[in-house]
This record gives C-alpha cells, structure tokens and sequence, in this order.
C-alpha cells in the first residue's frame, strides 16, 4: 500500500476551534488525482516545532510515507516553525518547490511572498509545506504535483500513477 501523509499545523484546528479543510482538502485533490492505491495517515497538530518534527518522523519512518504534505504555519508569525521544523529533518532541501508555489500564488494575492513554504527530502520521504488558508492548497499543490511522483521514484519510493485527464505528471525519458 502506499501511504501518503497529511499534518494540519494549526494552533486553531488542533484546538477544535476550525474545522480541518485545508486537511481535508489535500486529501480530496489527492482523491482526484491520483489512480493508485493510497492510503492517507493523517494528524492534526498544534504550531509547536518539537512536536511537528517527531510527527514528520513517525510518518516518514515508522508509518512508511512516501509523500508528507503540511498545511500551515509557513508565515512570518511568531509562532510560525513549519519551515524550520521541516528543515530540521531533511538531510536534503527541494527549494524549487517554495519557488514555484509562490510564483503561482502572486497572481492570487500580493502577500504570496508571506509564505516561507518549502520542501525536502528525509530518507525515502519527500516532505513538502502548504500554507493554511483552504483557497490556497488547490493553487499550490496543482502547481507542483506535475513533478512529485518523478521525485518519488528518485528517492526509491513508490510508483505514483494519476489520472491523465486530471493531473498529467511529467517523468522525463530515461
Ligand atoms: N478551517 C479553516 N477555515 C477557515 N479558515 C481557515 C481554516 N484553516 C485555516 N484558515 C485560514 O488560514 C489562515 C492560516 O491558517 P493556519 O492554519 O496557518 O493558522 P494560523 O494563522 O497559523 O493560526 P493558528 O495556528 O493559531 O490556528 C488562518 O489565519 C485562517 O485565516
Ligand atoms: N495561494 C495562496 N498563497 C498564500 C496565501 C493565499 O491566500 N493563497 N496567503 C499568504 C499569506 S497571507 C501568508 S501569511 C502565508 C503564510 O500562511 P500560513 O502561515 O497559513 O502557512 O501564505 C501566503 N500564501
């Protein structure tokens, strides 16, 4: 089985006071897009580095994640550690996927630029960040997919397949 894993960092939405929709969100594109078998392994968790790193770890690890999709606390608050916590476990960066995101994401809004929004590799996992707001996961995740699952097979992960007609992904000729 492949297991895609899904961390709503959110201060609000861990307390209960949100609804998860940008959580939820990514598992409906995922839905979509993708035509394999997948299993989502989802967590709900509040802004706290410590515990974002270990819950990065345990799905990337123990839960076996080819793919780690985070929403939330990519901003310039102060309470904001997304980027940092994902840094921090990563022996590798992908800062292309930050770079096209928020190129994207400026013909939406002006404080796109806000958002400090990266990814990186963690042994066999690609861990990539979304920002919080619901518009927003559907604008930067269906910029960068095109590439996720060739990233997947570099990393000796699973071979991720989709749905031509929803989201064509780009493997080059070897
Ligand atoms: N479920 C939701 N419904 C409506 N808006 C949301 C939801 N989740 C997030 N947002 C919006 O996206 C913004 C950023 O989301 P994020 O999860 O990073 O929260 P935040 O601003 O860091 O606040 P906190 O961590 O305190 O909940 C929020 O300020 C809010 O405007
Ligand atoms: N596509 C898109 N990107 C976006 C936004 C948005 O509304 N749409 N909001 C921006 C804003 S206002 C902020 S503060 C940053 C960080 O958001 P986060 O803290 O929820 O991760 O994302 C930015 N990127």
């Amino acid at each position: 089985m492949i297991y895609i894993g899904i961390i709503n960092v959110s201060d609000r939405a861990s307390a209960g006071v949100y609804e998860d929709i940008p959580g939820k969100a990514v598992v409906g594109f995922l839905t979509e897009w993708l035509s394999c078998d997948w299993q989502p392994v989802y967590r709900i968790i509040p802004d706290e580095q410590d515990q974002l790193e270990a819950t990065m770890i345990e799905l990337a690890d123990t839960e076996g994640c080819c793919l780690v999709v985070t929403t939330g606390g990519t901003g310039p608050a102060l309470r904001d550690v997304t980027p940092e916590a994902t840094e921090a476990v990563c022996q590798k960066m992908m800062p292309g996927f930050g770079e096209l995101m928020r190129q994207e994401s400026l013909k939406y809004v002006p404080t796109a630029i806000l958002s400090r929004q990266t990814a990186g590799i963690r042994n066999q996992t690609l861990i990539l960040n979304l920002p919080g707001k619901p518009k927003a996961i559907g604008q930067c995740l269906s910029v960068v997919f095109p590439a996720i699952p060739y990233c997947v097979d570099l990393i000796g992960g699973p071979f991720l397949t989709t749905h031509e007609n929803k989201m064509a992904v780009f493997r080059p000729k070897s």
